[in-house]
């Protein structure tokens, strides 16, 4: 790629940027893991707007968000942040990984390399002094708007002369993790640059301010601020959120993990080991669990976040995305099922004849009269969203679910939502653990099942119990004891069969996970049915009204 002019005027060429649509970035981002249009028919990968970090026309090093829009042969297109900045040859400074180089690059003379800048230490510490100055860029045109940076309280100041210290977090994330602090105090500040952007406030920002500021809820990492893009008369881009750093090794997912270990040693010597600690644990974050949406509940008058009931018109989203939801499983279920294993197949088989009982279940949803109220909630909730500390947790990644789209994240559920997530993340730890350990290779897949549900139903039990516990009784959160199962059994099987479209699509060995806990709920429904045997969920909260 070569340019007559220098890379301080690439903001407004034009005719590099058709260059770069044209033969760099549609390679390029289908390299990067935060682009989610892989698997899409793409029809091209353009640069949009290009917004300049500093509103200094001499800056030495100048540095630049890109926003790219991806287009597809159906559906919307996408917008994504791509940082931009040029290194010429030699430049010793940075290290640039490979994933971080779009191409080789000439401008005014001068050779070198147009990468991520996130690679860049410069402008990793250009974005902090803006955020910590709450500075305003505007930008040369009108249109372009301006970039707001605003600071939070948890950001923390250096003493004089103490260098500023930033890397990128090696996390394999569908955003950028950067972290920053000073060389005398370590890590202090965790920055996450939103990639795929929308064009409404990002949930999370509203989420991290609602929980420190009005629910007071403090397992999550305080807030240190955010920046947005702001063009005449448009809806605010957020473009990267700040928190504080939370020094830990682990997510919960690797620690549940870590854990399962007695249990795998013992299972194969026909003995039940688990430490009295794991319970001890999975009870904390129940309570935890509770306590965020208990602040999620708190009085305000903000309407995003005021409690509500069960509508006519949440009603129907939730069947209609259900119902579109279980009609391309089955598609993608029928057109995968040759390459599925034994075991899966039979689950499978029980999933697809169980279908109009699941609709069924599903349209009951309209009419049912449901008592129990909704509110925001975190959305996205498993055990790789929290991070384990010594003797607690953090919950992050309040972005909401991936797949559905900005204005649907905001939409309140009952929280039990939430709890569905982490009873089917548990689900999964189990059966990870046990169906892909070396240990248990010997033991038939049908004992494993057995040993296997019966460790899962302890957690389950026991995370439950703490988290009803944790809101007392009666709560109006929660109308009663049926519609308690009924909201879990619901939100369980609509996790399940999402995790199914994931599984086959990323993990194709893991899909019996999904599968049985797809078969489980059916279990549950059809104990609901005239004639069925129907008992409480052994975990019913036989307290509650
Ligand atoms: N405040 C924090 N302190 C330390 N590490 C964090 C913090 N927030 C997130 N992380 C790390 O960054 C990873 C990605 O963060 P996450 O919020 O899940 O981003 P994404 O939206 O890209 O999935 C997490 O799995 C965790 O390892
Ligand atoms: O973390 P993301 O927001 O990218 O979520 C996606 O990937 C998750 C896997 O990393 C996937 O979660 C599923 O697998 C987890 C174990 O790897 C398990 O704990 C979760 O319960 C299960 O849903 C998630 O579904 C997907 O959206």
């Amino acid at each position: 790629m070569t340019s007559t002019l220098p890379f301080s005027t690439f903001a407004t060429d034009t005719d590099l940027h058709a260059r770069l649509a044209a033969d760099v970035l549609p390679a390029y981002v289908n390299t990067c893991r935060w682009f989610a249009g892989k698997a899409r028919q793409q029809t091209g990968v353009r640069v949009q707007s290009v917004l300049a970090l500093s509103d200094q026309p001499a800056d030495s090093q100048p540095f630049y968000l890109v926003i790219i829009e991806a287009t597809y042969a159906d559906g919307e297109p996408e917008q994504y942040q791509l940082p931009l900045a040029f290194v010429p040859e030699g430049t010793t400074t940075d290290a640039i990984p490979d994933k971080g180089i779009l191409t080789t690059a000439t401008f005014a003379g001068q050779g070198g390399y147009l990468v991520d800048a996130i690679y860049v230490g410069a402008f990793r510490e250009a974005l902090f002094w803006h955020l910590a100055a709450n500075d305003v860029v505007i930008q040369p045109t009108a249109e372009a708007g301006q970039l707001t940076f605003q600071r939070g309280k948890g950001l923390v100041d250096g003493a004089d002369g103490d260098a500023l210290i930033s890397r990128v977090l090696p996390v394999d994330s569908s955003n950028s993790a950067l972290v920053f602090g000073y060389a005398s105090q370590g890590e202090l500040l965790f920055m996450k640059l939103y990639r795929k952007l929308f064009a409404q406030t990002n949930p999370e920002v509203e989420m991290v301010a609602f929980l420190t500021e009005t629910g007071g809820f403090e397992a999550i990492p305080a807030y240190a601020g955010h920046f947005t893009w702001q063009q005449p008369g448009q809806e605010v881009v957020t473009l990267g959120m700040m928190q504080r750093m939370v020094a830990n090794n682990k997510d919960s997912w690797d620690m549940t993990g870590d854990y399962l270990n007695d249990f795998l040693y013992a299972v194969p010597n026909r003995l039940f080991a688990v430490k009295e600690d794991v319970f001890e644990k999975v009870a904390l974050l129940g309570r935890r669990t509770a306590e965020m949406h208990l602040a999620l509940y708190k009085k305000t008058d903000d309407p995003a976040f005021q409690a509500e009931p069960f509508t006519d018109d949440y009603r129907q989203f939730l069947t209609g995305r259900f119902t579109d939801l279980l009609q391309r499983r089955y598609d993608l279920l029928v057109n995968n099922y040759d390459r599925l294993d034994a075991q899966s197949q039979r689950l499978a088989w029980v999933f697809m004849e169980a279908k109009e009982m699941i609709d069924d279940f599903v349209a009951d949803f309209q009419t049912r009269p449901l008592g129990s109220c909704r509110v925001r909630i975190h959305g996205d909730y498993h055990l790789g969203q929290v991070l384990a500390l010594p003797d607690d947790y953090v919950i992050i990644d309040f972005e909401g679910e991936p797949e559905s789209t900005i204005a649907d994240r905001k939409i309140k559920h009952s929280p039990l939502k939430d709890v569905a997530g982490m009873i089917r993340s548990y689900h999964y730890a189990v059966s990870a653990k046990l169906f892909n350990a070396a240990e248990t290779e010997g033991i038939s897949p049908a004992t494993l099942q057995v040993v296997s549900d019966r460790w899962y139903k302890l957690i389950r039990d026991t995370y439950l119990d703490a988290y009803l516990d944790t809101f007392g009784s009666p709560h109006p959160m929660f109308y009663d004891n049926g519609e308690i199962n009924y909201l879990l059994l619901i939100y369980l099987l609509e996790k399940a069969v999402y995790e199914l479209g994931y599984e086959i699509s990323y993990r194709p060995t893991w899909v019996k996970i999904p599968l049985k806990g797809i078969v489980d709920v059916i279990r549950e429904i059809e104990k609901l049915q005239p004639g069925g045997q129907h008992r409480q969920m052994a975990s019913a909260p036989l307290h509650l009204v």
